[in-house]
């Protein structure tokens, strides 16, 4: 690809998010200071950083449920500020969350669980509602007599898919995953992520996705960003990561742990020595 196709094909990108200028803080502590981030359509984005950097406070300031002090949120084109009440909530349709540890209410069946979007915000007769509950179950792989289990009744795994499936309710452009392999085993965490894939490639879905899973941002996601000195501190591909001069970044990419799942011979000068161009 030469250059000028490839500045093409970023101008062509649609932004589904956009942050500007974020500061989010509680009290005299200061947790996002002026952090940009941009999130294309179609794209899974990792977004990662230490323990405790703001992924979560990112995440929830986004999605509206802490307040910011500064800064500009457009989501899906649209500046939330400006939304009359009838239309937040046809924004609010758009998005889809799953939040750490599934968060199934656990006196609810699954059924029920995917149904409280739908009840919240359309209405719709029982047996349509049932049918699309169906419908989602199959959708994150889960067996259609799940439907009809509670939370208490489900292993780790399907918690995870049936909260997926609730997070689809609405058929959302845009997922926020809040740690969704987190928890289970390798195997489990494996097929998760194909699952994601395979529901952005199928649906066309945009993936926001905080994780620490290595596995999980080098074999699904388009694009990582890692949170940390309370902005955005490198975004790109994981080409990107190995290239980055940070001592986080460098520790996290090229660790012990990552050693084993990433190539570390995938960066940019690895590569471009590798086509002579260096
Ligand atoms: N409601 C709150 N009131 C005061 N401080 C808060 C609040 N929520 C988060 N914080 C603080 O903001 C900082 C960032 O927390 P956050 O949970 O976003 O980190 P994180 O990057 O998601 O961490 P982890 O990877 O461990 O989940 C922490 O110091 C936390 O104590």
């Amino acid at each position: 690809m030469d250059d000028n196709t490839a500045s093409q094909e970023t101008a062509e990108r649609e932004t589904i998010l956009s942050v500007r200028d974020l500061t989010v803080g509680f009290g005299p502590k200061v947790v996002l200071d002026n952090l940009n981030l941009d999130i294309y359509r179609g794209e899974i984005l990792g977004f990662v950083g230490a323990s405790g950097t703001g992924k979560s406070v990112l995440m929830r300031t986004v999605l509206r449920l802490l307040p910011r002090r500064s800064g500009t949120i457009h989501i899906l084109g649209e500046d939330y500020d400006s939304l009359g009440e009838e239309e937040r909530m046809k924004l609010d349709m758009r998005l889809g969350v799953l939040f750490q540890h599934g968060a199934l209410f656990s006196a609810l069946t699954v059924r029920e669980n995917i149904q409280l979007p739908m009840r919240e915000y359309l209405d719709l007769p029982k047996w349509l509602m049932d049918e699309l509950a169906l419908l989602k179950i199959e959708m994150v792989g889960l067996a259609a007599d799940a439907a009809d289990k509670y939370p208490s009744e489900l292993s780790g795994g399907m918690i995870k898919r049936a909260a997926l499936a609730r997070a689809l309710a609405l058929d959302p452009d845009l997922v926020f995953l809040d740690e969704p392999t987190s928890g289970l085993d390798p195997i489990g965490a494996a097929e998760f992520d194909e699952l994601i894939a395979r529901l952005r490639d199928t649906l066309g879905l945009t993936v926001y996705m905080v994780t620490h899973d290595l596995d999980s941002l080098f074999s699904v996601c388009d694009r990582i960003a890692v949170l940390g000195q309370k902005r955005v501190l490198v975004e790109g591909t994981i080409e990107d990561m190995l290239e980055f001069d940070d001592p986080w970044v460098q520790s996290y990419f090229r660790g012990k742990r990552a050693r084993s799942i990433v190539p570390q011979d995938r960066s940019k000068t690895s590569q471009a020595l590798r086509h002579g161009l260096k």
